[in-house]
C-alpha cells in the first residue's frame, strides 16, 4: 500500500511536484502516466529513499518514509530508469551484491538468487557477465535484483524504454506474474499501450500534478469510443464519438483524409490536459479512408463527439 498526502517537491524555484493525493491499495498495478517532465521520476524517488521530499507524507505499508525509512526501504524494491548494473560483473555477482546490501546471508542468497532467476527465466546466464546481455535480459536481471529482498511493493520506472515490441511483451507478462504474487506495483511509462495493457488504475500527471485518477477503461470511456483524425495546416485534429457508426458518418461528411480508430489513454490525457503523453507504439488499430468531409464539422456529431488538436509528430521520445 502507497500514501501519498500532498506531497511536494522543489528543486530551487521550481516545484517539480505540487501536491500530490493518492492511495495505491495493496496488490494493484498502478500506472504513473505522464510527459517528460512531469515529476514521474521525482515522485519514485521520494518514495524510494533516493531523494527528500519538501513537504507532505507519504507511507509505504504504513511505514512514513522519513519517520521510518529504514522499514520503509524494506518494503520496496526499485528498478530505475537507466540501466545500472555493473557491467563488468556477472549476473550472479550483480544480485550477490545487493543481497549484501540488505543484509541477507550466503545461504539466503544463493538460494534466491537461484529462485529468482528461474522465475525470470533466465537461469541459463547466472554466469554471463552483463555486457554480454540484450537490452531486454538486463532489465530482466534488474526486475530480479530489485525482488531479492522479497519486497511487497515493486517500482519500475519506465520498464520497457528502449525495447523493441516482442521484447516489451515478454516484460509485460514477467509484471503481470509478479503482481499475482500479490506484490503492489507502481509504474511510471509514457508508453500509452504499457498502461492500458497492464494497469489496474491509471494517473495522469501533468506539470506536478495529478489530473486524473481512475481504471483505464474509465478514463477513455469519459472521451468517446471511436476517434477520426485528420491534418490540418495547424497540425493533427481528433474528434471523439460514442460509435464506430458516428464517427464513420462525421468522417463521411468531411472532404479529406481520416483515420479512424478506437480511443485510447493518449486521447483522454489530451482532452484533459491539452498535450500528448509521449509514445504510443500501436501500430495496428488504425483504419484509414478519406473522401467528402468538411472539417469544421468534426466534433458536432453526436454524444461525446468533440473535437482536439494535437501537433502533429510531437511527443516522440
Ligand atoms: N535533480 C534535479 N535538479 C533540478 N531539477 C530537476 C531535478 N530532477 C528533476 N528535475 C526537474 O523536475 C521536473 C520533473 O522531473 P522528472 O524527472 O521527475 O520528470 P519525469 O516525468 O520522470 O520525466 P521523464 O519522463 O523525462 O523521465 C522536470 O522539470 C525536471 O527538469
Amino acid at each position: 500500500m502507497i500514501q501519498l498526502k500532498d506531497l511536494k517537491k522543489s528543486y530551487g524555484n521550481h516545484q517539480a511536484l505540487s501536491g500530490i493525493d493518492l492511495h495505491v491499495p495493496e496488490g494493484e498495478l498502478f500506472a504513473y502516466l505522464g510527459p517528460n517532465g512531469a515529476g514521474k521520476t521525482t515522485t519514485i524517488r521520494i518514495l524510494t529513499g533516493l531523494t527528500r521530499l519538501t513537504a507532505g507524507t507519504a507511507a509505504l505499508n504504513g511505514h512514513d518514509i522519513r519517520e521510518e525509512s529504514m522499514a520503509a526501504k524494506r518494503q520496496c524494491g526499485l528498478v530505475p530508469q537507466h540501466v545500472n548494473l555493473d557491467s563488468e560483473l556477472t549476473v550472479k555477482e550483480n544480485l550477490d551484491i545487493h543481497g549484501r546490501l540488505f543484509g541477507m546471508s550466503g545461504v539466503q542468497r544463493k538460494q534466491r538468487i537461484e529462485e529468482l532467476l528461474t522465475y525470470i527465466e533466465i537461469h541459463d546466464r547466472i554466469d554471463s557477465l552483463i555486457k554480454q546481455l540484450s537490452g531486454g535480459l538486463k532489465r530482466r536481471v534488474m526486475i530480479a535484483r530489485a525482488l531479492l529482498h522479497d519486497p511487497r511493493i515493486l517500482f519500475l520506472d519506465e520498464p520497457t524504454v528502449g525495447l523493441d515490441a516482442s521484447i516489451r511483451r515478454r516484460i509485460w507478462s514477467l509484471i503481470k506474474k509478479i503482481q499475482k504474487q500479490g506484490t503492489t506495483i507502481f509504474l511510471t511509462t509514457h508508453y500509452i499501450e504499457e498502461a492500458e495493457f497492464l494497469a489496474d488504475r491509471v494517473a495522469f500527471l501533468d506539470d506536478g500534478r495529478i489530473v486524473a485518477v481512475d481504471t483505464p477503461t474509465a478514463l477513455m470511456d469519459s472521451v468517446g469510443h471511436w476517434a477520426i483524425d485528420w491534418v490540418t495546416e495547424e497540425g493533427m485534429q481528433s474528434a471523439y464519438f460514442p460509435s464506430r457508426e458516428a464517427a464513420q458518418a462525421s468522417a463521411a461528411a468531411g472532404n479529406s483524409g481520416f483515420t479512424l480508430r478506437r480511443v485510447n489513454l493518449e486521447d483522454a490525457f489530451l482532452s484533459l490536459t491539452g498535450k500528448k503523453v509521449g509514445t504510443s507504439t500501436d501500430e495496428t488499430k488504425a483504419v484509414h479512408g478519406g473522401h467528402g468531409h468538411g472539417h469544421n464539422s468534426h466534433g458536432g456529431g453526436g454524444h461525446g463527439g468533440h473535437a482536439n488538436k494535437a501537433e502533429a509528430g510531437h511527443g516522440a521520445h
